[in-house]
């Protein structure tokens, strides 16, 4: 059989399950996942590689209205994917009751094939499937609409074999040991912005960027960063009385990056104020957002 390769985007509101979906998919922790909405900011590259083909995940941010320019970035990437894309997996979380109007009408126009995932069925009951599966088909008439549980990996191997069956017959676009588009200082400022969802409230984690200013792989990889917020009053929250919650911070990110990176790692952390970041485009360009 001749070599099958292609771009598999993966699209859905914030919170919907998609980091988790793409986690299980490639089988590696490529995306942070936390129970907060917008945790992604970024498109994530997770390329899976066999002789016979190669899968290229992109985990997207997800679909809101912008209201600054952050979320002006995070919403051109999605865009950017769904342009790329030979094969759409629009996820859907079973017990959403929003609409989801912004999600569909980034999809207008896109000619890839389009497969429905609803996503937490594990917290659902069979009526409701039936009844979602049938308000998908009418609503979208996709190629197909699949239930599952991206957290229990229900389904991802149906998932799988119907991705590989529909990529087109092409050759690799990338080296086959190549496993994503990001380098280990991403993953590293990852895994800090993934404590700062899970360990603080209200605003913070949206307010807070994390850059990596020095990683040197020695025997135990040093890696410092800064942890940036808009505000004073931020800054003092981060860091806590005492110093107490930006130590749980540093600590579990550390654990993450040694279980990572197979290797010690000695995390240093700053915490720095620049006013409105979120909203400056020559901060988001620093920080790797692409207009
Ligand atoms: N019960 C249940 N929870 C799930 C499932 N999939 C994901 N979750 C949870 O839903 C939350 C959001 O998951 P993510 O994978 O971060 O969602 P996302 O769509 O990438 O979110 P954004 O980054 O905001 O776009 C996390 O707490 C997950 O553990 C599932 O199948 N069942």
């Amino acid at each position: 059989m001749s070599h099958r390769a292609g771009f598999v985007s993966i699209i859905g509101k914030p919170n919907a399950g998609k980091s988790t979906l793409m986690n299980a998919l490639v089988g590696e922790k490529m995306s942070i996942i936390t129970p907060k909405a917008q945790t992604t900011r970024h498109r994530i590259l997770g390329i899976v590689n066999t002789d016979d083909y190669q899968i290229v995940f992109s985990d997207t941010p997800g679909v809101i209205k912008p209201h600054y320019a952050l979320q002006e970035s995070m919403m051109h990437q999605v865009s950017g994917s769904i342009v790329d894309a030979d094969l759409i997996l629009l996820v859907t979380d079973i017990n959403e009751t929003h609409d989801e109007n912004e999600v569909l009408e980034k999809l207008e126009g896109s000619l890839a094939p389009l497969a429905v995932l609803i996503n937490k069925i594990d917290k659902s009951d069979e009526e409701t499937v039936k009844a979602k599966v049938e308000y998908w088909q009418k609503k979208l008439n996709p190629k197909v609409i699949f239930a599952i549980s991206a957290l229990h990996e229900h389904n991802i191997k149906a998932i799988m074999d119907f991705v590989i069956e529909s990529l087109p017959e092409h050759a690799a676009y990338y080296e086959k040991d190549f496993l994503t588009d990001r380098n280990d200082r991403f993953f590293a400022s990852e895994m800090i912005r993934e404590q700062v969802f899970k360990q603080y409230k209200k605003e913070i984690p949206y307010s807070t960027e994390v850059i990596i200013t020095e990683f040197l792989e020695e025997e135990i990889y040093r890696i410092s960063a800064e942890i940036i917020v808009e505000r004073d009053s931020q800054k003092n929250i981060i860091i806590g009385k005492n110093g107490e919650m930006l130590k749980i911070v540093g600590t579990y990110a550390r654990r993450s990056m040694e279980e990572f990176f197979q290797r010690k790692v000695y995390l240093q952390m700053f915490v720095k104020v620049i006013g409105d970041w979120r909203s400056k485009k020559n901060y988001l360009k620093k920080f790797g957002y692409e207009d």
